[in-house]
């Protein structure tokens, strides 16, 4: 049970069958990552060329920090020698003013190819969401998809901008100053690195933990951005309301914020104790090589040789030291960052190794054009079910079988649920039937290109969907290059043109999200308004009169009838009134189809129609 009680959306979380919501198993997750780097190799070669040409000017300075102090500062001789001196700083000046530069050309490529990956990687994913049939959104929240969209993609953005060229440039920062430390004493490197087994070890075991967190967090901010998508959207916000429950979805956020609170202090927790230790034991590093270097120098001078390790050397080589502990550091939350964004492409590529369950197949025909068979709808046997019902459960359509010849206007009636409206859906292959064909012009659908087919089927739905966009705007999503006279004819066809003419900005009126700056039926009107524009073979109309009075109604009848014109109709009525005149009446109960004919036929007849046209009277 969720925190707050049921939410707005019905609360059915339970028996959602979502995907994994915890970091899912990617197999060849590592290949997936740097193929999304493959368009940019060119980028990508003059990054590391700037970063390794960077990285090695870096360690010029401490080698030249050791001759100014033994050669420049305190030379054998005792007497400073300054125009060496100068050359020495003034090439310690020239290497930092380089590198400065170099960094500034670098830091600009690495964050046009980071963002174009990232942003690549977001289109990519938005495009494969679109091609995911119908039944994947039915079965997951919005708000989850959303999430995975902005958050899990926005949140590997720092690793895709800034870690190759971290990775290189600190990798090379840390050889070079380990060749640097080697050439200035071996034996005081020893010490400096004796720890570094014992470093990675533990900083494996924090990198795991902070991914199980970094899971964690995104599930539970995909399940915050879905609450917000279900409780602030126009419908939910009225449902909150009209339920006195908005209290309850406050609570309902506010447990999850608190858990996402909670997880992200978690997460940047996570390592603390691990990077102070890191930082501590650096930091003392050069103490240590003090203390060391004493020891050496005195058993050397006990034992009557040269060390090697001159004041130059000391300086020198904790600098060095000094230098490596940024580098180290970076690496070692690089090395974290990417085992916790592991967690987040895992979720990125979940979905996109999601194969659309309805695709066109590789040969898949155009629909038929010829006069005759282009418009003509067969249910050749079909059974169906969702794809969520148990096998055992009755299917929704049960061998169902009628053919719709080209310009015929058919109808559908029946009880509520009895499966009226998965007719419609799967004649434009939103489904796919079970068992059985669903043809169109004689071919099964499941042979035809799935994107024409559908410029070639309107549908209608119950509830109709308007962007938030004005009113020409919506209209033209069923023809983006209508002009304003082609709009205005279908709104009058559709019996809405008068009502836009009323509003203050006509055409250019904003709907509001779904539509709600419109009555019901204004809706409707608009969306067949938009339907006729697209002019499809195919009329697929569901309910799409229910929200109009009855003088709309017979006016938007009206012009249905007319804008049928050679077109199949098939219409889906609860009101019987509105179909009277149908060439040919189904009557469906439970997935069957009961009984057919015209209404003087089927009122005849005394049956499930008659009784249903009596109960309407
Ligand atoms: N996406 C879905 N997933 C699972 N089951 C569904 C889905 N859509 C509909 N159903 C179920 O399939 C059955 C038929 O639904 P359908 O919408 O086709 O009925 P209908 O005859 O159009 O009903 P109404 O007249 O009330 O619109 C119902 O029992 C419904 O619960």
């Amino acid at each position: 049970m969720r925190p707050g009680g049921r939410g707005v959306a019905g609360g059915d979380a339970a028996k959602q069958k979502e995907l994994n919501a915890e970091a899912p198993e990617i197999p060849n997750l590592g290949k997936h990552i740097t193929d999304l780097f493959r368009p940019y190799k060119t980028q990508l070669t003059v990054i590391i060329g700037l970063v390794i040409v960077s990285a090695a000017l870096g360690i010029a300075p401490p080698l030249l920090t050791q001759r100014v102090f033994d050669d420049g500062l305190f030379p054998p001789d005792g007497i400073p020698n300054l125009p060496l001196l100068a050359w020495l700083v003034g090439a310690m000046i020239a290497a930092f003013v380089l590198s400065s530069a170099i960094s500034v050309v670098q830091t600009h490529f690495t964050a046009r190819v980071g963002n174009r990956v990232m942003g690549d990687l977001r289109v990519r994913l938005f495009g494969h969401l679109q091609a995911m049939e119908l039944g994947f959104f039915t079965r997951t929240k919005t708000g989850v998809i959303q999430s995975r969209l902005q958050n899990d993609v926005g949140g590997v953005a720092n690793v895709l901008t800034n870690t190759v060229s971290s990775i290189i440039g600190n990798i090379v920062t840390v050889i070079a100053a380990a060749v640097a430390m080697l050439l200035l004493s071996w034996q005081l490197t020893l010490i400096a690195l004796v720890l570094m087994p014992i470093i990675v070890f533990a900083q494996r075991r924090v990198g795991q933990v902070r991914a199980r967190i970094a899971g964690k967090t995104q599930e539970s901010l995909s399940e915050m951005t879905a609450i917000t998508q279900e409780a602030l959207s126009v419908s939910g916000v009225l449902l909150a309301k009209t339920y006195s429950r908005q209290g309850a979805e406050t609570g309902r956020y506010a447990a999850e914020n608190a858990r996402q609170i909670d997880l992200q202090v978690r997460q940047t927790m996570s390592g603390q104790y691990f990077f102070a230790m890191v930082q501590v034991f650096m930091s003392a590093v050069p103490a240590i090589v003090y203390l060391v270097s004493g020891w050496i120098i005195a058993n050397a001078q006990g034992e009557g040789f040269d060390p090697g390790i001159t004041s130059g050397t000391i300086v020198a080589f904790t600098t060095v030291q000094s230098r490596l502990l940024f580098p180290l550091m970076a690496l070692m939350r690089i090395a974290l960052d990417l085992q916790t964004s592991r967690a987040l492409f895992a979720r990125i590529f979940e979905y996109l190794n999601l194969n659309p369950a309805i695709t066109d197949r590789p040969d898949a025909l155009e629909p038929s054009e010829r006069p005759g068979e282009a418009g003509r709808i067969t249910f050749d046997d079909v059974t169906f079910r969702y794809s969520d019902a148990e096998a055992s459960e009755r299917a929704t359509l049960d061998h169902v079988s009628f053919e719709v010849a080209p310009g015929e206007f058919v109808a559908f009636v029946g009880a509520s649920g009895s499966g009226k409206t998965t007719i419609g859906s799967l004649i434009p292959r939103l489904y796919e039937a079970s068992e059985g064909s669903v043809r169109y012009g004689g071919v099964d659908v499941r042979d035809l290109q799935q994107e024409a087919l559908m410029d070639r089927i309107g549908v209608v739905t119950q509830d109709p969907y308007l962007f938030h966009a004005t009113i020409a705007e919506n209209l033209r999503y069923g023809k983006p290059d209508a002009t304003q006279a082609e709009l205005e004819a279908a709104a009058k066809l559709a019996n809405i043109h008068d009502a836009i003419s009323t509003f203050a900005n006509g055409y250019d009126t904003v709907v509001g999200e779904r539509g709600y700056r419109l009555s019901g039926g204004e809706k409707q009107r608009i969306a067949i308004a938009r339907v006729l524009l697209k002019n499809p073979r195919v009329l697929v109309l569901d309910e799409a009169t229910s929200a109009l009075d009855t003088v709309n109604e017979r006016a938007v009848q009206r012009a249905l009838d007319g804008a049928r014109g050679g077109r199949t109709t098939i219409a889906i009525a609860h009101r019987l009134s509105t179909i009277e005149g149908a060439d040919r009446i189904y009557v469906v109960g439970s997935g069957h189809i009961l009984e057919s004919g015209t209404h003087t036929e089927l009122i005849t007849q005394g049956g499930a129609y008659a009784e249903l046209y009596a109960q309407q009277q």
